[in-house]
């Protein structure tokens, strides 16, 4: 089961998610966005999907902020499959902090990253979709 966690302040990440709910149904793979402040219990082969801005000085959206507290005091998330999409702006010196936070407790709990975090960064002249669900598409295979 693939579960997806949404951080977001004004919409652009949660827009996203849903492209990437798009990509998950074509590819008929089974998903539920977490929609509550509550972790699901870890079962073997599960991902967690997490599409998430930074926003303060690198901080995780408010929306996600009960999650991320719960990740930080977990023991361990062995058996667990991760993958970070980050949405950020590259001219804050904190780009994409919340990501990258979420990335690295994720490992350090002992979760298997499929990739590195896929970052999106809007400086750039195409829009976040169009950076990130390519990069989602190409690792698609590792999501089954
Ligand atoms: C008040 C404010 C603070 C922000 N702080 C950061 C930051 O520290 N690092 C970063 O990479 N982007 C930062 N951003 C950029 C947002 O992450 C980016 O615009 C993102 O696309 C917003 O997505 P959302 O609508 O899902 O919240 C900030 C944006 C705002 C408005």
């Amino acid at each position: 089961m693939i579960y997806i966690y949404v951080g977001t302040e004004t919409g652009t990440a949660e827009y996203v998610a849903d492209e990437l709910i798009d990509v998950l149904n074509e590819h008929d793979l089974a998903h539920q966005l977490v929609e509550n402040d509550e972790l699901p219990d870890v079962n073997n082969g599960d991902i967690w999907l997490f599409c998430t801005s930074t926003h303060g000085a690198g901080e995780v959206p408010n929306n996600l902020k009960p999650i991320y507290n719960m990740l930080l005091s977990k023991d361990s998330l062995e058996g667990l499959k991760h993958l970070v999409i980050g949405l950020g702006d590259s001219s804050y010196d904190t780009f994409c902090h919340a990501a990258k936070a979420i990335h690295t407790t994720l490992i350090n709990k002992g979760s298997a990253s499929v990739s590195e975090p896929i970052l999106a960064d809007a400086m750039s002249d195409e829009l976040p979709e169009d950076l990130i669900i390519p990069q989602f598409n190409a690792l698609i295979s590792d999501l089954s």
